[in-house]
């Protein structure tokens, strides 16, 4: 990009907040990451043409999307930083490019947004992501690094865990690049990441969502046992009430494993053996 965009250290004196790392305000000052970040989305899909950003911070990000985008919402939980943003931007928000949503990013309605850039508030991000990855839009989001790279890693990968499996479900998720502290003011204790979760429908299917979800969640609490182990020690998680009948059913050779092997499709299928036989209480709710 060669356009000249606001600079994240003016726009924090501007704005008089430096940044509290105890709300995840981490502001990036780093304009090459600033400037790449909606690089990873295509204009040719429409996926510019409303942009969400969840956290706007100071809005060194917001001011980059704007750029790109027919449309921005952002959406800022800290009262002091959404009224910056308004008096900022006000421009952008009577031309209609530009729109601040001020709450908690888990409980606001959300637009009908094409994609989302965000730089995530680490406290929330699992939460925020989930909330976004099955309304099936493209995603490049900031996290920590080590979740980054737990949510992109493959079967047998040591990072492969729950949180690859269940975002998995929804996006095809690849980690496309990692950033210093030093991008950052206040910095981070950690190393960050981006991911870019591109929408999908799995390959295999399941009975119930919600379900699949638990069962996994219920599963990886004990993924250094065999599968065996795990289905029957966390039933009190998974809700399943025969817990022995789906290790019964199941094929003995995947019940020897851990969960660190077993593959999202043959979770499926495990999934849909369990709902089957296990007496699940998630079928109940939905009868
Ligand atoms: C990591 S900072 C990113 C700020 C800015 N986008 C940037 O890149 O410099 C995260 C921002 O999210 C805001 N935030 C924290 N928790 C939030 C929540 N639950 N919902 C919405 N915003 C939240 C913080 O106030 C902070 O401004």
């Amino acid at each position: 990009m060669t356009q000249d965009f606001r600079d994240p250290d003016a726009l924090r004196v501007r704005a008089g907040i430096g940044g509290d790392p105890a709300q995840d305000q981490h502001f990036l000052v780093d304009d090459r990451v600033l400037n790449r970040l909606p690089e990873y989305l295509s204009d040719d899909n429409g996926e510019t043409t409303h942009i969400l950003e969840i956290g706007g911070g100071t809005g060194a990000l917001t001011d980059r999307l704007c750029a790109v985008a027919d449309q921005v919402t952002v959406v800022e939980r800290d009262r002091r930083l959404a009224d910056f943003l308004r008096k900022e931007f006000a421009t952008e928000r009577e031309n209609g490019t530009l729109t601040v949503i001020e709450g908690d990013a888990l409980d606001v309605t959300l637009p009908e947004f094409t994609a989302s850039v965000s730089n995530l508030p680490y406290g929330a991000s699992s939460e925020i992501a989930f909330r976004l990855l099955p309304l099936g839009q493209p995603l490049v989001l900031m996290f920590q690094q080590e979740f980054a790279e737990r949510m992109a890693a493959d079967t047998g990968e040591d990072e492969y865990s729950r949180l690859a499996v269940a975002a998995g479900h929804y996006a095809e998720v690849e980690l496309v690049e990692t950033v210093p502290p030093a991008a950052f003011d206040p910095q981070p204790a950690v190393q960050s990441a981006v991911i870019k979760a591109v929408p999908r429908e799995p390959s295999y299917s399941v009975p119930n969502d919600e379900f699949f979800l638990l069962f996994l969640k219920a599963i990886f609490t004990q993924r250094r046992k065999t599968m065996r182990n795990a289905v029957r020690n966390t039933v009190h998680i998974s809700e399943l009430d025969d817990g022995d009948a789906v290790v019964s059913a199941a094929d003995e050779s995947l019940m020897s494993r851990r969960a660190g092997s077993v593959s999202p499709a043959e979770f499926a299928q495990l999934t849909r053996l369990a709902w089957d036989v296990g007496e699940p209480a998630a079928k109940n709710r939905t009868e």
